[in-house]
């Protein structure tokens, strides 16, 4: 691993450092990029950081990494609540709340910090159109969907959703900027809410849920059918939580929009369980408490 990374691709932006944010960092920090992270509120930002270290110290204490990689990692990263310091960013990648509107004025705000004209702006999310994201930048051909899975420091796969306005040139960087500098594997999708796994994943967690809900078994059989029956790490239940109930129920919203079929429609029990802020993991209580 080197200080200066190969590619053009040097300085990262990363917006937000929620559960995906601090991940995605830390892959691009620990892959030796210089990484600046952007939260709302200095009490946001000092829960993500405290995320961020967290897994770091994980990473380290589990042999991933040694301790130099560890310091040098942290040498990397930088946190602030002013996008304006993203000026200098080559590729900034947003990975706030599943929500249109907040990563569309995201976007517009990013088109006029981001002075380079060639930085990629790349979205983290799981179901909003690329496109949308696109037009709302003065640069749609350099906006891309660049999609990690949860736990981003874990999971080997990202994938790569061009918008209609994307050009080659933005794709081709972005392959490289996920293959060679971070070691992930890319797979590339049409832009369609759900891209691929998505596609496949939300309807099988929402038939979870509806198969709960509906009192057909409890929640550890329902889960224990699918890691004892499927070798699945984790039942569908669990991986809700793990994603967050509102990540869940926004994605299946997006997605219902998108095709109108009954499969993608959340059952009401979910919704009912993110209005009471029962978000799982992150809220401390789903189907499952956490301590
Ligand atoms: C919603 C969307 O848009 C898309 C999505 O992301 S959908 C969600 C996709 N994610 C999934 O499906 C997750 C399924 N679950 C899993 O893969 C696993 O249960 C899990 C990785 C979450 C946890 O696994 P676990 O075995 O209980 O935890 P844990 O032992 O802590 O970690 C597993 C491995 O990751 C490693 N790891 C954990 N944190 C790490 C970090 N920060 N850096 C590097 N490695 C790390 C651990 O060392 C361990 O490695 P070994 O097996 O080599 O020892
Ligand atoms: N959860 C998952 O498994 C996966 C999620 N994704 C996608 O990643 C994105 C983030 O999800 P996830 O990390 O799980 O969500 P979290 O709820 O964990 O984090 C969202 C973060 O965004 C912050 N935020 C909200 N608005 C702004 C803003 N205007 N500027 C800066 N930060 C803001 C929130 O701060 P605050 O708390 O202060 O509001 C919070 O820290 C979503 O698009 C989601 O669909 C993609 C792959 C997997």
């Amino acid at each position: 691993m080197t200080d200066i990374p190969a590619g053009d691709i040097a300085r990262v932006g990363v917006v937000g450092c929620g559960q995906m944010g601090a991940g995605i960092a830390e892959v691009c920090a620990r892959a030796g990029l210089d990484v600046k992270v952007a939260e709302t509120t200095g009490e946001a930002l000092e829960i993500g950081r405290t995320r961020l270290f967290t897994s770091l110290a994980k990473a380290a204490e589990r042999g991933k990494i040694t301790e130099e990689e560890q310091e040098a990692t942290l040498a990397r990263l930088s946190f602030t609540t002013d996008l304006g310091e993203f000026a200098d960013r080559d590729l900034v990648i947003e990975a706030v709340v599943e929500n249109e509107q907040v990563k569309t004025e995201i976007f517009q705000v990013l088109d006029q910090v981001v002075t380079r004209p060639d930085a990629i702006l790349a979205s983290n999310t799981s179901s909003i159109p690329l496109v949308k994201l696109a037009v709302a930048t003065s640069r749609p051909d350099q906006v891309i969907g660049v999609h990690f899975f949860n736990p981003a420091p874990v999971q080997k796969l990202v994938e790569l959703i061009p918008a209609l306005t994307t050009s080659e040139g933005t794709i081709g960087r972005a392959q490289v900027f996920t293959e060679k500098l971070l070691g992930k594997h890319a797979i590339r999708a049409q832009d369609r809410s759900g891209f691929v796994v998505n596609a496949l994943l939300i309807p099988y967690l929402l038939s979870a849920i509806r198969m709960f809900e509906t009192g057909i078994a409890s929640r550890e059989d329902i889960d224990n059918g699918m890691e004892m029956g499927c070798a699945h790490p984790m039942g569908p239940l669990k991986l809700s939580d793990l994603i967050g109930l509102d990540t869940v129920a926004s994605v299946a919203q997006s997605m219902y929009e998108e095709y109108k079929e009954p499969l993608y429609a959340a059952p009401p029990l979910l919704q009912r369980m993110v209005d009471a802020g029962r978000l799982g993991r992150k809220s401390g209580s789903g189907f499952y408490t956490y301590a």
